[in-house]
């Protein structure tokens, strides 16, 4: 592994292979079904990705294909069957959804006990308020990587650039919960750069192609890129101009190869949590 760059591919690896010997020992197969209307590309990568983790890991994991053209109605159904299914511990239903269909009502219909995203109001409020619940998949994959790399969170200053409910605002809950100093900045931050320049831990998650610049990184700073965009020409990169920013970083993640992986990675580590605790 190249000295600074954190290998969240084989992280991943790691992980997947306890989980794995974990799934070994279980009496039962944790089952996870994702659901996907239509074929949002963001999609794609990670539904195969995920398919093939999951049943290498031995869970038993499918994925339900609705067409576009699905209603709200059709969707609430399927998500109240596998909610009534016993063999499903984890429902994940693939986001975005099409425009006929209200992401917020779907995402409330799930059995918060398999709601392996995280993503329900409920299991959002036990991370606000510090109880056990499902946390969402990638800033948990975040907390592995700061882990992975020896960086320490206690007490650190961290900044969270992005405030979405997918990932900026459970990622700031996270970093709170393990003591670090948490700062959320946002497109209406007044200053960005500077505020950037004060992360010892900074934590990219705008979705917006290498807009954190080398001079916004401090010496030493360990950065995590959650971005991945798909330029015009195919290419794939971060939030972060990872040539510059790796001249001063400690350590930081690639796009591919970062967090990416371990999105997937903890989405496993969720359905065994939920399996144990549903029928452990
Ligand atoms: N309900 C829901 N939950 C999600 O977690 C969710 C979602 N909807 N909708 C789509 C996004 C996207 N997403 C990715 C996860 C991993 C990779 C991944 O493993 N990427 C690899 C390969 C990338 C590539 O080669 O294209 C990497 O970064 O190295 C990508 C994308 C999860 N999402």
């Amino acid at each position: 592994m190249t000295p600074g760059i954190i290998d969240g591919k084989a992280v991943a690896a790691e992980l997947r292979a306890r989980i794995a010997a974990r799934v070994a020992t279980l009496p039962f197969t944790p089952g996870l079904r994702v659901v996907r209307v239509g074929h949002d590309p963001a999609s794609g990568v990670y539904v195969r990705n995920k398919d093939r983790a999951a049943q290498a890991a031995g869970l038993d994991s499918a994925t339900i294909q609705m067409p576009d053209t699905a209603t709200e109605a059709e969707l609430l159904a399927t998500v109240a069957a596998l909610n009534d299914d016993p063999a499903v511990d984890g429902i994940l239903v693939q986001l975005p959804l099409p425009p006929q269909i209200e992401a917020a009502k779907v995402l409330a219909a799930i059995d918060p006990a398999k709601d392996v995203d995280g993503f329900h109001a409920m299991n959002a409020g036990r991370l606000a308020t510090g109880q056990k619940g499902l946390v969402p998949c990638t800033p948990k994959g975040v907390m592995h990587l700061l882990a992975a790399a020896r960086t320490p969170v206690a007490g650190a200053r961290a900044v969270v650039l992005g405030r979405s409910n997918i990932v900026g605002k459970p990622m700031a809950a996270l970093l709170l919960a393990a003591d670090a100093t948490v700062t959320i900045v946002h497109s209406r931050t007044r200053d960005l750069a500077s505020e950037c320049r004060r992360a010892e831990i900074l934590v990219a998650a705008v979705g917006r192609p290498e807009m954190v610049k080398g001079d916004w990184i401090t010496e030493g700073a360990t950065v995590i890129d959650v971005g991945i965009n798909r330029l015009p020409n195919g290419g794939l990169v971060g939030d972060v101009d990872f040539a510059a920013a790796r001249q001063r970083a400690a350590a930081i993640t690639p796009v591919p190869g970062g967090v990416g992986p371990m999105t997937i990675a903890c989405l496993l580590e969720n359905t065994v949590e939920a399996a144990i605790a549903r029928r452990g």
